[in-house]
């Protein structure tokens, strides 16, 4: 397969070498600082990088007709209506986590959720890198919509002050430091006892892996908005 990827980071290099390893054509690393340079046709253009590329990848998609696999986070509900008109016209895969523990850890919340709501506090906590630029991250909000996917609950971004007794609400924490590559873990607080999901990405090449084999399962697809969940089941 021929493919572009948008971002040079920590995400757009593995890629990079991980689809050079695994035969696939890459024709390089863009960013919108060179993105004149990407004036051929592609297949496939896997964007880990920032939402500011959003517009020009698009842009570059429409004209050309190439799938897309997304995975940039910190966006915003504009942009995912933009990627969503897009799936229109060529296939797009978008997750705010391409690992697979974490596909059936959003299944295993759906299914646990509501069994145990009733009667236990929920709450989220999230550890990244100390360069990570969005908080919370994409993956806990996605965690988030599978704990309440009707909105009935205030969503408490983090507690300062004289917060006063728990409400009807999920807290959900941030926690910023080195290298952690990535962990997310969903508290079910009831009387006397914890119940506790958590993932632990030990790397980032669980992340490339999942978004490689979403670029070749795209491939054969029609137009239309694809996820984890289509890979997993
Ligand atoms: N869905 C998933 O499974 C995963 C998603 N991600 C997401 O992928 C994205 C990239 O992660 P990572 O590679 O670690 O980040 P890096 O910071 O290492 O790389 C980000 C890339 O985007 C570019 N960039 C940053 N800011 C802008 C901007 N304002 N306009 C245009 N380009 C910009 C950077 O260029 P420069 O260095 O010049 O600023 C760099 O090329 C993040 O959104 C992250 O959350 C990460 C891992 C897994
Ligand atoms: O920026 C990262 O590193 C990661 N970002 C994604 C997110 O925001 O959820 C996925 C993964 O946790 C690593």
């Amino acid at each position: 397969m021929r493919i572009a990827v948008i971002g040079k980071g920590k995400m757009g290099t593995l890629i990079r070498s991980s689809a050079l390893a695994k035969g696939h054509e890459v024709i390089g690393c863009f960013d919108n600082t060179d993105k004149d340079r990407l004036n051929v046709p592609v297949d496939m253009l896997l964007d880990f990088s920032h939402r500011d590329n959003l517009d020009w990848v698009l842009d570059y998609t429409k004209k050309n007709g190439n799938g897309l696999v997304y995975g940039t986070t910190g966006l915003e509900e504009a942009d995912l209506e933009k990627l969503q008109n897009i799936s229109e016209k060529v296939p797009v895969f978008y997750s705010t986590n391409y690992s697979l523990g974490i596909a059936v850890l959003k299944q295993v919340i759906e299914k646990v959720t509501p069994l145990l709501r009733e009667d236990f506090d929920m709450e989220l906590v999230e550890k990244h890198h100390n360069q990570k630029k969005d908080a919370p991250s994409g993956t806990a909000l996605t965690l988030l919509e599978a704990m309440d996917p009707n909105q009935e609950y205030q969503h408490v971004f983090g507690r300062q002050g004289m917060v006063g007794a728990r409400q009807k609400e999920i807290g959900i924490h941030a926690v910023r430091g080195g290298t952690i590559a990535g962990e997310h873990s969903v508290y079910y607080c009831g009387q006397d006892e914890i119940l506790t999901f958590s993932h632990e990405a030990l790397s980032r090449q669980i992340f490339v892996n999942g978004a490689l084999k979403a670029a070749e399962f795209l491939q054969n697809q029609i137009p239309g908005m694809y996820s984890m969940k289509e890979l997993i089941n």
